[in-house]
Order: structure tokens, then C-alpha cells, then sequence
């Protein structure tokens, strides 16, 4: 009998010994096949971004369905718009409020880049059909007007990102060139902003998604913020450029703690006391749409910037009494920076020397129009 029972001992001792063997062969098992499942997704992801052609993160996968996709407020769809042929090109997309201030931009940058356009014609609206946004395109730079707050800019972002993914755009940058309420900043100081904070002073775009409140996170590309803010060449140009906080409002007036709405409910010692509240937070700026710009930009991975001229010092007034000469050049200022940054990263051997050579001259009569071209223009038309 205890032969029997020693006997059995050893036979259920070596029967665990084998199924832990066995354990261990399945778990590596396991671990190659995980292991090659993955490489074996990878390699698909790479294949459809190789197919997809667009470097954005993160966007609906439901675009790819939509056939035609129609970008209702651009005037633009799948089925009559050749994309990859009209944009296809694109490394920069700009914006700013008007429509008028991103046309001027183009024919700015136009020179600026060395292209030329047919004497005879003109930039076309790309946008006109829309009839709600202005876009005009000079070779790689799509120039489009967002309008005034997040809600505009931000359909604006939801069409020209669908725009760059069905052109199967190769990482275009996109900037905002704008105007805002400088805190603490001389007016005509340009201000590139490090990160959007909101009026509760919290660095989220909130949106209201079936009813509940959804934040996305608003930063902004720091590295590209001072690539452009290198652009600056304090020897020569008239301007001061400032890196800082933005507070992004949803309205001009009480929004930003303006004491000359059609209503006012609070008094200019409230009023001084939040602004310097803003300041000491680091906000150098306020204005309406680096919010939405920063968190749609941010969720398809997308390199973006804003950089606004302060067209007045919000500690020393309200009202907008600059005159509009005044005005426009002080316009010029982020344009002028932005077209540099744009011919830097295009002819990437220019010497900074030559940013000297062309630096802002407000005496003259044409501002920032009035830089040298690049040396060897391509000899290609703008669109
Ligand atoms: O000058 P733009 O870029 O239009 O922007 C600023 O000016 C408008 C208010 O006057 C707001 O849209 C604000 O963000
Ligand atoms: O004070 C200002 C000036 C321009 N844009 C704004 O939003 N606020």
C-alpha cells in the first residue's frame, strides 16, 4: 500500500512539474505571438499612413467614409475638388480675422517667397462660394480669414484640417496671426503666445458635447513659438516681441473686463483688479480664438502658433483710439515675422544677415511689402 500511495505522490509531483513546464512554453508563446500581433499591426498603421498620406493624429475615422465629404462653409467638396492637386502642396497654413488682412498676407508673402502671378490676374477667393470665409493660396501658404471667436475658428479648423487630410498635406505648420489687448505691453508689441488659458484663467477649450461638458487641453508648440519670435531682429525692427500666457475671451467687452459695453455691471477697480490678477499669472494678451485654435490644432498633432500685435495696453484703456494708419502697420508686424520664419524654413541657407537687410521700415511707404524677394525665385506661379 505505501508503494502504492509513494508511488502516486511521485507520479502527481511529476504531473505539476509538467504542467508548469508547459505554463512556462505557453506564457513565451504567448508573449511571441503578442509580440508579433503588434508587429503585424504596426506594420498595417504604417501602411495605411503610408496610404492615407496625411501626418494629422487622431482625426474621425469616419472622413474616410464620407463620400463626398462637403466642407459646407469653404465652398469645397471631395467630389468636384481635386485635393491632393490643389493643396496638395501646402506647408503653412495662416489665419487672421478678415479676409482682407490674409489676401494682403498673400500677396505679401508672394513676394516675400519669390513667387510671381500673372500681371493680368489676381489672387482668387478660394473660399468664395462658402460665402462665410476668405482663402487665398500662394504655392505652399493656404491663407485663410476665421472670423471673430472660437465658434468661427473653429469650424474653420474642423475644413481646412479634413482639407490638408484629404490633400495628404505632409505635416503643414499652422499659424495665427491676429490682433489682441496687450496687459502691460507697449501698443504695436507683438506677443507669441506660450498658451491659451481661458477666462477662468485654465489652459482647456471647453465644448459641450451631448450636453456634457468635454475640456481639451490648449497648449501651444513652444519650440515653433520661438523659432518665430528668432525671426525678431531687435537692431532693426521697431517693435518689441514678447513670449507669454494668452487669455482667450468669448466676447470683446465684458469678456475682457471692458468698462465701455452696452453693459456694465462691475467697477473699474473690479475690473483693474482682474487684469493684474491676469498679469501676475504670466498672460501678456487677450484676444478670441487662441483657445479653439490651440486645442484643434493640438488634438491632430498638428505645430501651431499665435502671434498677435497688441493694438492697445489694456491697463491704460479700453477704447481702440489708435488711428487706422496706425493700425494697419502695426498688422504688418506678425506678418512680417511670420513671412521670415516662412522663407527660413523654405531657404533654409539664407544667411540671418539678410533678415537685417530686409527688416520692417515703417517710415517707408509700403511696411513690411517692402522687403527684398528671396535670392533664386522659383520660377513657379502662385495659385
Ligand atoms: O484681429 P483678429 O485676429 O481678428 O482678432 C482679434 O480681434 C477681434 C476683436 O476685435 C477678435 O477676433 C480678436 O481675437
Ligand atoms: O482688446 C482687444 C483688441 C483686439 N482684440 C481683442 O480681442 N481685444
Amino acid at each position: 500500500m505505501s508503494r502504492t500511495k509513494g508511488g502516486s505522490d511521485k507520479c502527481s509531483c511529476r504531473l505539476v512539474k509538467e504542467v508548469n513546464q508547459l505554463k512556462t512554453v505557453v506564457n513565451a508563446q504567448s508573449k511571441v505571438l503578442a509580440k508579433l500581433v503588434r508587429q503585424m499591426k504596426d506594420g498595417c498603421k504604417k501602411k495605411d499612413e503610408e496610404e492615407d498620406g496625411c501626418t494629422f493624429c487622431g482625426l474621425n475615422p469616419c472622413i474616410k467614409c464620407l463620400n463626398p465629404d462637403v466642407l459646407y462653409h469653404l465652398g469645397h467638396n471631395t467630389d468636384t475638388t481635386d485635393f491632393p492637386k490643389v493643396f496638395g502642396d501646402v506647408k503653412f497654413v495662416c489665419m487672421g480675422g478678415t479676409p482682407g488682412r490674409m489676401e494682403a498676407f498673400a500677396y505679401y508673402i508672394m513676394q516675400e517667397i519669390g513667387l510671381k502671378l500673372n500681371p493680368a490676374t489676381k489672387l482668387a477667393d478660394m473660399a468664395e462660394a462658402g460665402k462665410r470665409y476668405g482663402m487665398f493660396k500662394v504655392g505652399p501658404v493656404l491663407c485663410a480669414s476665421h472670423g471673430m471667436g472660437c465658434p468661427s475658428i473653429s469650424i474653420l479648423l474642423h475644413e481646412l484640417i479634413k482639407t490638408m487630410y484629404h490633400a495628404k498635406c505632409k505635416d503643414p505648420v499652422f499659424i495665427r496671426m491676429g490682433t489682441c489687448g496687450g496687459l502691460g505691453v507697449e501698443p504695436g508689441t507683438v506677443v507669441i503666445t506660450t498658451e491659451a488659458v481661458s477666462g477662468k484663467l485654465e489652459p482647456v477649450h471647453e465644448i459641450v458635447v451631448h450636453g456634457n461638458s468635454v475640456l481639451h487641453p490648449s497648449q501651444l508648440d513652444e519650440g515653433l513659438a520661438n523659432e518665430i519670435k528668432s525671426c525678431h531682429d531687435p537692431r532693426t525692427d521697431k517693435f518689441d516681441v514678447v513670449i507669454g500666457r494668452t487669455m482667450c475671451a468669448h466676447d470683446f467687452y465684458e469678456g475682457q473686463s471692458r468698462l465701455d459695453g452696452a453693459f456694465c455691471e462691475y467697477t473699474p477697480d473690479a475690473k483693474m483688479a482682474f487684469l493684474e490678477q491676469l498679469q501676475a499669472q504670466g498672460v501678456k494678451n487677450i484676444e478670441m480664438e487662441s483657445l479653439a485654435f490651440a486645442a484643434l490644432t493640438s488634438r491632430a498633432n498638428i505645430r501651431s502658433a499665435v502671434v498677435c500685435v497688441a493694438i492697445l495696453n489694456r491697463l491704460e484703456g479700453d477704447q481702440i483710439t489708435t488711428p487706422h494708419e496706425i493700425l494697419s502697420g502695426f498688422d504688418k508686424r506678425p506678418a512680417t515675422l511670420i513671412a521670415r520664419y516662412i522663407r527660413k524654413v523654405l531657404y533654409p541657407v539664407e544667411e540671418d544677415s539678410d533678415l537685417a537687410s530686409e527688416a520692417e521700415s515703417e517710415d517707408g511707404d509700403g511696411g513690411a511689402g517692402d522687403s527684398k524677394p528671396p535670392p533664386p525665385p522659383p520660377e513657379e506661379e502662385a495659385e
